[in-house]
């Protein structure tokens, strides 16, 4: 399995098995493309303050700020849309893809710096990458605690959190069967590396408080229990587990390459993952929810899952929907 990923990978997994095995505290950040792997010594985020974070066991990176910040969306044109919808659409009916994440970088005016929006909004999982981007994501990839158990939480369906669109999100059978079809995938890939794989909790609503008025989405918890060894190979556990199926689709390589040709530009940090370990026990995120700089300018990176049955209009809304400061 190793000789498959690049010098770059290889030496990022190795370098993780071996600060895991000796209880060294580290932090990673995995591009979705895998191209940019890093990872973090204590004194490098501490002291030097290459990146921070605030994960909800862990570090706290910088304090909260009192400066305001918001932001102002241009959304992307309808036109630009419909073509990656359409051409996602033809891989759908022709079922080289079940379920597709679509997402865009919708450029924005943002009132404040990253580090503005890292110290002010509070999510469950926050991280600044200086000059480069901030994510602010509800969303745990996977965790593993120090006996070996793995757990992830995908989050699939998400809907303003008013009670009419609430049931609409629980009753929906589109949303029905993209949830199961992402809790199946991380269930599979969860059999790859661990097992005695299970589902604790199905589909449960959870509210993600915003700025401008709150969503809920529905998650579902899954765990396995990973080889009594895991700190050696958890680099490449990690690897196995990548690109996270909540925000890439099923299958995995068809699906990719839907999106590779529908988005046209690489993801980079966005949609990748972002993770603390402790010295014992390890912390993930996946980077959804995430403010880009380049160049000078702002962009807002969001998506969601498109299926055979999903709705351009509606999916463009869900995009636009999620571009928002949390409280
Ligand atoms: C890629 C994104 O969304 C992903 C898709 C979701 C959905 O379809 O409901 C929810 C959370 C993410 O896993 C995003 O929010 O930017």
């Amino acid at each position: 399995m190793r000789e498959l990923y690049s010098v770059a990978l290889s030496d990022w997994a190795e370098r993780v098995n071996a600060a895991a095995v000796a209880a060294q505290p580290f932090f990673f950040l995995l591009d979705f493309e895998l191209l940019e792997p890093r990872l973090y010594t204590e004194s490098e985020w501490r002291e030097q303050q290459l990146v921070s974070f605030a994960f909800p066991g862990g570090e706290g990176g910088v304090r909260a700020q009192r400066d305001a910040v918001s932001l102002t969306a241009h959304p992307i044109p309808t036109r630009r849309y419909r073509e990656a919808f359409d051409l996602v659409q033809s891989g759908l009916q022709r079922g080289d893809s079940f379920l597709t994440n679509l997402t865009f970088a919708t450029p924005i005016d943002l009132q404040g710096s990253l580090e503005a929006v890292y110290g002010n909004v509070s999510a469950k999982y926050r991280v600044w990458l200086p000059e480069r981007f901030v994510a602010f994501s509800p969303e745990t990839f996977i965790t593993i605690d120090a006996a070996g158990f793995i757990r992830t939480s995908p989050m699939k369906g998400t809907a303003l959190d008013t009670p009419a669109a609430r049931s609409e999100l629980v009753n929906d059978p589109k949303e029905v069967a993209e949830h199961a079809t992402i809790v199946d995938l991380l269930r599979n890939d969860l059999s790859q590396v661990a097992r005695g794989v299970r589902v604790s909790a199905y589909r449960y609503l959870r509210a993600l408080e915003t700025h401008e008025g709150g969503l809920v989405q529905t998650s579902s918890d899954i765990g396995a229990n990973l080889p009594e060894e895991w700190r050696e190979q958890l680099g490449y556990t990690l690897l196995r587990l990548l690109p996270a199926g909540s925000v890439s689709g099923a299958p995995k390589p068809a699906t990719l390459d839907l999106i590779r040709r529908a988005e046209g530009e690489q993801r980079g940090y966005y949609c990748g993952i972002a993770g603390y370990y402790d010295g014992r026990a390890l912390d993930t995120c996946v980077l959804i929810r995430f403010i880009e700089q380049r160049d000078q300018a702002y962009y807002f990176r969001s998506g969601g899952g498109i299926t055979a049955r999903s709705n351009w209009a509606s999916e463009y809304a869900e995009l636009n929907a999620k571009i928002r400061l949390p409280a």
